[in-house]
């Protein structure tokens, strides 16, 4: 077959652009998830419900989720949902789609910038169909890095977040941001607007169609510890450049999390 996943890749991008169009509603209803800063809303589940009803052979799972050989849709109705709540003005929707536990596309619609983002396999990354590449800064002093402290308030873990990113900011960086949302600063760093996006405690659908693009727009995908990247393990270090990424991995302050599929935790080991 000629180019087998074309067709599934286009009908992704129509169905997050259908699905970022959805109005927010007066009285939105907001609900919690893993804590009660962890937050969705009843248009979470209707946008979810928009893509799953168009998308061909859905079947959603949303815990314990398990990578299979089988094409499987990865989707995130609305990441970002604080900001959302909040009028935070970065929402995306993410979609991607994995073959034999590989990645082939993935579309990451900025829906309040309306900025399309897409990238598959060997393919190239776009964004409002234009082209994008990564940053080629090389010097971290001259860098941008995003990082988020994400919905796990144990003081503990959030102690290592922020003694991590005072060791980054004082390396000095240029600077340190977050949009509120994984799958916009992944596109963040695929656009060359920031060099690196790390982040421990994200899950698998707020990241996997922005791996595909930051790696199509040059970029590289690593475990927070250098080692290759487990879409489940939801441990994510996105950079421009390897120089890039060794340099944080020496200041990331690592802690444990429950991976996406229940699997016991497992040793990364660092390519570096
Ligand atoms: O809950 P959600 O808004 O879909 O996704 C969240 C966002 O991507 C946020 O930027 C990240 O820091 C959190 O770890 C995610 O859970
Ligand atoms: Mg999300």
């Amino acid at each position: 077959m000629a180019d087998e996943w074309q067709e599934a890749y286009e009908f992704a991008v129509e169905v997050a652009r259908k699905a970022g169009m959805v109005k927010i509603d007066k009285e939105m209803k907001v609900l919690t998830k893993s804590s009660t800063v962890d937050l969705v809303t009843k248009t979470d589940e209707r946008v979810e419900k928009i893509i799953i009803e168009q998308l061909p052979c859905t079947e959603s799972t949303e815990k314990g989720c398990e990578l299979t050989d089988a094409p499987t849709w990865i989707i995130d109705p609305v990441d970002g949902t604080t900001n959302f709540v909040h009028g935070f003005p970065f929402v995306a929707v993410s979609i991607a789609f994995a073959v034999k536990k590989e990645l082939e596309f993935g579309v990451v619609y900025s829906c309040l910038e309306d900025k399309m983002y897409r990238a598959r396999n060997g393919k190239g990354a776009f964004c409002n169909d234009e082209p994008i590449s990564v940053s080629d800064v090389k010097d971290i002093t001259k860098s941008i890095i995003i990082s988020e402290h994400g919905t796990d308030r144990t003081p503990a873990k959030v102690e290592k977040i922020f003694s991590t990113m005072q060791k980054i900011l004082c390396i000095p960086v240029h600077g340190l941001r977050g949009s509120g949302t994984a799958a916009t600063n992944m596109c963040l760093v695929a656009t060359g607007a920031v060099e690196a996006f790390f982040e421990i405690g994200i899950h698998c659908w707020d990241v996997a169609a922005g791996a595909v693009i930051v790696r199509e727009a040059g970029g590289i995908v690593l475990d927070v510890s250098g080692g290759p990247f487990d879409l489940m393990s939801r441990r994510m270090l996105s950079a421009n450049h390897e120089d890039i990424a060794k340099r944080i991995i020496k200041e990331i302050e690592v802690f444990e999390v429950p991976r996406d599929d229940g699997v016991k935790h497992l040793q990364q080991p660092s390519s570096f």
